[in-house]
């Protein structure tokens, strides 16, 4: 048998699948979807079998076999190698990197030397060993085999006797792929199964034995199982007293698998479906018939904020497993909070593994060995939980569908809702895109098809053929493909309640009036009131595009990053100026490097400024800060969150983190400190990221029986995204904003490609990007299409290559080149072509690109 194997070398030259011979011990074990250790370019690497033939053209007798089978059954199912290779395509990037993204960061294995005595495996060679080296008899004692970096570590001097070992083959190389981490072992002492026969044994042990009888005796009272390390806590004792009664056949030690489970010994609240408003129950009634009829229906279930949707979730999925099919939810990382994991286990308990950043690598395993071995029906997750190896999806949710965190930023640079639509395509699955502000690539889309309720009743009038009228292009992205999703409205809040009352207050009115002070008269005001009468208050300081930089304020010197040419951000607790790209850091200047003026400061109002002005004005306040600083430590989000549920604080403050998701009943304020910090900022999303984010944090006032206020703070209250934000209007603002970006030809009016050069040497950088734009007019050329022909609604622009916005990042100079399209047009493949043609014989261009298909960050 013949295995295609991909191997794990992620570049332009092997990007393709390579034979190997399956061997006759591994026949029947190597399956599509193994993971395998394969010899490469004189190395061993780990690759995925995806493909499986009795026949190849290649010369059988020069194909090597595979070294080893790294799982015992495959990581990797068909369907999802098939999903791998259509991110490939679509998101220009290597098979092995979509493939590798698929499966948990522990089953990335490492390639290990080890060696073995050849007198082990039956050689003669006894002979020629004329002196007995310590190593020697270290691998004897190690049973013949051992890693060669231990010998080397433990014999650093004996290097060349060991060399010399290896060429006269006294010692045996060996390569082998080992995952960083496995399946956890934990050795477990269990109780004597004849408790009788164990009785008179103990009687019968001799009196100097005292600590072994005391053990046996505490094993016989336990009688169930126990890890020897909490054996030897609980019964203070030792484990070579444990392994002196188990020598005797008095108890059982041995090695059980262990789950780490992150929220072993969490109790949750168990939770029964709730009876639906009218508004949910017309929901869930399209969700669950598309599930029974197993048609990959695409649904943009746009709710305001507190209407419900998480109960609408929770209800399809209760539908969906009674189906027997499975389910996955994915948050945005941010909004994965212990609040969010608590509703979905306490209403379907263990059947629930969760995957998220915050987990150790062996806990994200051991969730994902849960999926995998059926042991959990729902997946709740960030991004690449859409990869979840289950294998009969019914419904796959995407909550906050508008985040762009759903994009990964690095390769593969997939969109978790473009893979989600394809991969429920694969298993007849629906997709609700949930969302109280859908992104206007989903909205537009969307609105070409009506309401599904509309829809049901005007019974198929509108052929999607029509959809090409709105000028909405067609392949944006996979929701833009094939059959539109169908909107579902539900327009207002649970039990009736108003959305809270939204006030702007100017701040450049605050200054004429002489408030000098980061918090308005209006919001100081409000927050009195709440403190007045215990109620909770969640302030919001809108960090995006803004930071803590130093400047000076003689001479206007600014901190830059010596490697990115990008100002270095202050951070207060190590007093160190730090690089959020490349890393690099250094310690504050206290003086100016630049004119020795003592009057160098850090500009940006950070949390920890808000924190202390807040103390200044209400002395005495309880303030919870959430930011990055306060929150890398595992479990301190969900320590921050219950406190303030707890009512341990009067002030929950942060950045973005805090607008999403949270449901506290006693929030009755939520302000803003400066509403505009992202309106400014040169990427075309930067109005429709405001409204979101002004949109969300509003909507955690008041959503339980206490009403609800907003105070955002602002410099631009004639802004159309704020003021729709103030009206808490959606409609207003996607008409507005879709218009401009029609004006503009910007998405969802037109796709885009970003591609960035990169290299340290900058004439070859700009002689590079000059090639390659060449090469892409030429390939549109000879594609038939201009810039100009808009006859049939296909238009290519080719913009750049222009310096990034951030022009340096890592002493590597940068430019970049932006694809602008629109209409049924190839332009990877043109793409690709191009930079094939500016590359070398084999494949390689002269400087790094790097290709980002429907970028979300154009920074
Ligand atoms: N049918 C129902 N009957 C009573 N209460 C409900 C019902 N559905 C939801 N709720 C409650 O209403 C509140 C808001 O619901 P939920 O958090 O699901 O809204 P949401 O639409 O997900 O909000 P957001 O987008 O703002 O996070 C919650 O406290 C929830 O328990
Ligand atoms: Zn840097
Ligand atoms: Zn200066």
């Amino acid at each position: 048998m013949i295995a295609k194997v991909i191997v794990d070398v992620p570049s332009r030259q092997t990007d393709r699948p390579f034979d190997y011979n399956v061997p006759a011990r591994l026949e029947g074990w190597v399956e599509i979807g193994s993971r395998v250790g394969v010899p490469f370019g004189g190395r061993v690497v780990q690759g995925f079998v995806i493909g499986l033939a009795p026949f190849t053209d290649v010369d059988v007798s020069k194909l090597k076999p595979i070294s080893e089978l790294l799982d015992h059954s495959p990581p990797l199912s068909p369907d999802l190698i098939e999903l791998a290779t259509w991110i490939s395509g679509k998101y220009c990037c290597a098979l092995t990197t979509a493939l590798q993204s698929m499966i948990p960061a522990a089953l990335k294995g490492k390639a290990e030397t080890y060696v073995s005595l050849a007198e082990e495996e039956g050689k003669e060679t006894s002979d020629l060993l004329p002196i007995e080296y310590d190593w020697l008899d270290y691998i004897r004692r190690n049973g013949g085999t051992v890693k060669l970096s231990t010998l080397q570590e433990r014999y650093p001097t004996e290097a060349v006797a060991v060399k010399g070992a290896i060429s006269d083959g006294l010692l045996i190389e060996r390569v082998s792929i080992r995952d960083r981490l496995a399946v956890r072992k934990v050795l477990t002492v269990f109780p004597p199964e004849d408790q009788e026969a164990a009785q008179a044994a103990l009687e019968g042990l001799p009196s100097r034995a005292a600590k072994q009888r005391e053990v046996l005796r505490y094993m016989l009272a336990h009688g169930e199982p126990i890890a020897l390390q909490r054996l030897v806590e609980e019964a203070q004792t030792t484990s070579s007293t444990v392994r002196a009664l188990a020598d005797k056949g008095l108890i059982v030690l041995r090695e059980i698998e262990h789950n780490r489970d992150p929220y072993a010994g969490r109790s949750f609240m168990q939770t029964t479906a709730m009876s639906l408003t009218a508004e949910q129950q017309a929901v869930y009634g399209e969700i669950s018939s598309a599930v029974d009829a197993g048609d990959s229906r695409v649904f943009l279930l746009h709710g305001v904020t507190g209407s419900g949707k998480t109960e609408v979730y929770l209800q399809s999925i209760q539908h969906c497993l009674q189906h027997e099919r499975q389910a996955i939810v994915l948050v945005p990382e941010i909004a994965l909070t212990p609040q969010m994991v608590e509703r979905f286990k306490g209403r379907f308990g263990d059947a629930v593994a969760v995957l998220h950043s915050r987990l150790s690598n062996g806990e994200r395993y051991d969730e994902w060995r849960k999926i995998r071995e059926r042991r959990a029906q729902v997946a709740v997750g960030a991004r690449s939980a859409i990869f979840a190896p289950f294998q009969r999806i019914g419904l796959i949710i995407i909550d906050e569908e508008h985040e762009s965190s759903y994009k990964q930023e690095e390769s593969p640079k997939y969109h978790a809702r473009d893979v989600a639509v394809r991969r429920a395509r694969q298993h007849g699955a629906v997709v609700v895109l949930g969302s109280a502000t859908p992104s206007l690539e989903s909205y537009a889309a969307a609105s070409r098809s009506g309401t599904a309720i509309e829809r049901a009743s005007a019974e198929k009038a509108a052929a999607p053929a029509a959809a090409s009228g709105g000028g909405v292009t067609e392949s944006s992205g996979a929701v833009g493909s094939g059959r539109p999703p169908a909107l579902l409205p539900m327009p207002h809040r649970v039990g009736g309640r108003p959305l809270p009352e939204v006030q702007l207050v100017d701040m450049r009115e605050e200054l004429k009036n002489g408030n000098r002070s980061m918090f308005s008269r209006q919001l100081h005001e409000a927050l009195a009131v709440r403190l007045e009468r215990g109620e909770q208050s969640v302030l919001l300081l809108n960090r995006r595009g803004h930071s803590t930089f130093v400047m000076c304020r003689s001479c206007g010197y600014t901190a830059l990053c010596p490697h990115c040419d990008i100002s270095l951000t202050f951070h207060q607790k190590s007093r160190a100026l730090r690089c959020h790209y490349c890393g690099h850091a250094e310690l504050a200047p206290t003086q100016c490097p630049s004119c020795e003026s003592e009057h160098i400061r850090f500009f940006g109002t950070g949390t920890q400024r808000v924190e202390e002005e807040l103390s200044k004005l209400f002395p005495g306040i309880r303030v919870i800060r959430m930011d990055v600083d306060t929150t890398t430590e595992k479990g301190s989000h969900e320590k921050w969150l219950t406190m303030f549920g707890d009512r341990q604080a009067d002030v929950l403050l942060g950045t973005q983190m805090v607008a999403k998701g949270l449901d506290f009943p006693y929030v009755t304020l939520v302000g803003v400190i400066a509403a505009d910090t992202s309106l400014h900022l040169p990427d075309f999303r930067a109005a429709e990221k405001t409204f979101q984010l002004l949109t969300q944090v509003a909507g955690r006032a008041g959503r339980h029986e206490l009403p609800g206020e907003v105070i955002i703070q602002t410099y631009n209250p004639e802004h159309a995204a704020i003021i729709a934000a103030q009206h808490h209007d959606f409609a207003a603002f996607v008409s507005a904003e879709l218009k401009h970006r029609q004006v503009m030809s910007y998405p969802p009016y037109c796709r885009l490609i970003l591609i960035t050069l990169s290299h340290e040497a900058l004439p070859l950088l700009l002689t590079t990007g000059e090639q390659l734009a060449a090469k892409l007019r030429q390939g549109v050329a000879d594609s038939g299409i201009t810039s100009s022909d808009n006859s049939d609604g296909r238009f290519i622009d080719i913009l750049g290559p222009v310096a990034s916005p951030i022009p340096r990042m890592k002493d590597r100079y940068r430019f970049q080149c932006m694809l602008k399209y629109r209409g049924n047009i190839d332009a990877t493949g043109i793409l690709q072509a191009a930079i094939r043609a500016i590359s070398d014989r084999n494949g390689v261009p002269p400087v790094g690109i790097s290709v980002d298909v429907d970028p979300q960050v154009i920074l």
